[in-house]
């Protein structure tokens, strides 16, 4: 087991936020998190991430931690992608003679191999969000926390990324926890997807995806499909 959520509840001072959400995820397993806007998916991995304390309930995670990714990418613009890469394997505290070469190896990782010296302005979206992902691999913590990673990508762009995380995943084995508004992304990344009702979101139902599905298209828009409507229902009952 890596991840622990038992019974968690937040509220701001106000209504609650999240209510009671319990589950766990198993070392190395994809986990998608949908949900409909304002419904907690947010606060959620902050919580897990350690940024915001519960208000009621617990969460364990593994003792290394968790690393973030953001739909932004949060680079800093003053530095060059590898420089970006190095600063966070610094942090970690890799001796200076291996940073060059271990941020090589990860710019490689995400075929990102020829850009390290851009700055984050000279990059498309894709290359931000790659070398974002770079980065966060250089924390090299047991688990990898995205929220809505690729949402301001172009449909192919981010199609590739999926490619790349679903490789990047499958030699690593991260525990990766992942939000989402797209069910076709929840659907075609994890092992497992999470919906979460709305005020105060709720674990309101859950799916295992068979691997299977990825590889039979009729399949996978079935599901796509039946996730939708439960997904749209969340947001109507939300919209009263
Ligand atoms: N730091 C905060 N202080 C007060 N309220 C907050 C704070 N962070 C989030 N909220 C509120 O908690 C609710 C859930 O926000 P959160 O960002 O977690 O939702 P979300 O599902 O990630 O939304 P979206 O899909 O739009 O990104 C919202 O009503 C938001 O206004």
């Amino acid at each position: 087991m890596s991840i622990l959520i038992e019974k968690l509840s937040k509220d701001y001072g106000g209504a609650p936020v999240l209510s009671s959400i319990s589950t766990s995820i198993a070392q190395g397993e994809f986990v998608a998190v949908l949900g409909a806007s304002g419904c907690g998916k947010s606060t959620l991995l902050n919580i897990v991430a350690g940024l915001e304390p519960p208000t009621a309930g617990a969460v364990t995670v593994p003792a290394g931690g968790a690393a973030f990714m953001f739909q932004d990418a949060a680079l800093l613009p003053w530095l060059t992608a590898r420089a970006n890469i190095e600063l966070a394997l610094q942090l970690r505290g890799v001796p200076r003679a291996q940073r060059k070469d271990q941020a090589q190896q990860l710019l490689e990782l995400v075929h990102l191999g020829d850009a390290g010296s851009k700055r984050p302005h000279e990059l498309s979206g894709g290359m931000r969000q790659r070398a974002s992902l770079a980065r966060a691999l250089g924390q090299d913590k047991p688990v990898l926390l995205m929220d809505e990673p690729f949402a301001a990508l172009d449909a192919i762009t981010r199609d590739l990324l999926h490619e790349e995380l679903e490789r990047i995943w499958l030699a690593q084995r991260r525990t990766v926890l992942f939000v989402t508004h797209n069910v076709r992304e929840a659907v075609r990344l994890g092992q497992r997807v999470l919906l979460l009702s709305s005020r105060p979101g709720r674990l309101a139902a859950q799916w295992d995806i068979d691997p299977l599905v990825r590889t039979d298209p009729a399949a996978q828009a079935a599901l796509t499909q039946e996730i939708t409507q439960a997904l749209r229902e969340e947001i109507r009952h939300h919209a009263h």
